[in-house]
């Protein structure tokens, strides 16, 4: 069936089905809108639109995959304030002749990845259009710490990643030259795995500032120094490769270095922490904020005291998109 037969409010009655009953939300889908608790009185607001053949390609990944990836890129920039997700709305753009299961299981995709983070499907919106566009919205609880911004970061501290760094580029560099394999790149990329606890757990720690890698390490550090009024310096040889991206790499002509440095996606958390603060082993240090910027210039970020000029990780308007 598609979801033109189905018509917008059956297709809102079966999406909603799928969602759980839960007891963090007071009031659900179903009215003009939802009830979160809020219960330090602030809420971490987040929104990113997915758009069909910009995001993702059907041929790709499956609808169950969409919602995983949509979910997570938006409850990873949650994470990347400190806070924990609590609930996440959908805006959906569908034209009518898709098949009703897509939209069923893109939803239990969505359900499933906000099951993982704590939070939950509170609300939506479904339109008929041309091209399958699917909006998030994610709210999030600081649980009364100060959010972790952008701009906290200072001289002196050290540079600490979690989470995957480069396997959704590879796996998306493979999937567009046509291949299916090697599947652990190829799955990386169709469902990133942010690491969500360690956003809240980073604030505690005293995460000076911090964000979710999306466009690509260097370019997303490079909003970190700008806010920071910093300079930062990354070691290429704390990154570790692993041999299967080694060996990747080598067969598709690719530094595997790039995918590392530049390739967004994987939505890895990286933060700024004083120079003496104990970071658990799932933090790896990868650099230090080495001093203010210029009063002139903007901040900026170097890979072993050199620009980082081979390419510059995802931008909507940049050459390769
Ligand atoms: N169309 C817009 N209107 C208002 N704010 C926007 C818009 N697009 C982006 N922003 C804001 O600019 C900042 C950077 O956006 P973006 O690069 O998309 O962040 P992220 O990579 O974390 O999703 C965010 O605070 C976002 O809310
Ligand atoms: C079909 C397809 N083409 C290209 C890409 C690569 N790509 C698309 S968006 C993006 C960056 C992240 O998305 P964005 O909308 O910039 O999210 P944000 O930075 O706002 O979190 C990348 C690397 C992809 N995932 N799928
Ligand atoms: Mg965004
Ligand atoms: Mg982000
Ligand atoms: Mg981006």
């Amino acid at each position: 069936m598609q979801v033109g037969e189905l018509g917008e409010f059956g297709l809102i009655r079966e999406l909603t089905s799928r969602l759980p009953q839960t007891s963090a939300v007071e009031l659900g889908p179903g009215d003009d809108a939802a009830v979160v608790a809020a219960p330090d009185g602030r809420v971490v607001a987040t929104t990113d639109v997915l758009l069909e053949g910009r995001h993702f390609r059907r041929d790709w990944s499956t609808a169950y995959d969409v919602g995983r990836k949509a979910a997570a890129q938006n409850l990873a920039d949650v994470a990347a304030m400190g806070a924990v997700p609590t609930a996440l709305l959908l805006g959906l753009v569908v034209p009518t002749e898709l098949p009703v299961t897509w939209a069923l299981e893109l939803m239990d995709g969505l359900r499933d990845e906000c099951q993982v983070a704590g939070a939950a499907v509170v609300g939506g919106d479904v339109v008929r259009g041309d091209a399958i566009t699917v909006s998030i919205t994610a709210l999030g609880d600081l649980q009364g710490r100060r959010a972790v911004t952008r701009s906290g970061a200072r001289p002196g501290d050290k540079v600490a990643v979690t989470g995957w760094l480069g396997w959704s580029a590879a796996g998306f560099t493979v999937l567009s030259r046509g291949f299916r394999s090697p599947r652990a790149f190829v799955e990386a990329h169709r469902r990133p795995e942010p690491p969500y606890h360690a956003g809240p757990s980073a604030s505690v720690l005293g995460a000076t500032s911090m964000i979710d890698v999306s466009d690509g390490l260097v370019a997303d550090l490079g909003h970190v120094a700008e806010a920071s009024g910093v300079h930062i310096d990354l070691h290429a040889a704390d990154f570790d490769i692993p041999a299967q991206m080694a060996d990747i790499g080598q067969a598709v002509g690719v530094d595997p270095l790039l995918w590392v440095l530049s390739g967004g996606e994987d939505h890895a958390l990286v933060a700024t922490f004083p120079a003496d603060t104990q970071l658990p082993s799932r933090w790896r240090v990868v650099g230090e904020v080495t001093r203010p910027a210029s009063l002139t210039g903007t901040g900026r970020v170097t890979v072993d005291g050199a620009p980082w000029d081979r390419t510059g990780g995802w931008d909507h308007f940049g050459a390769q998109a």
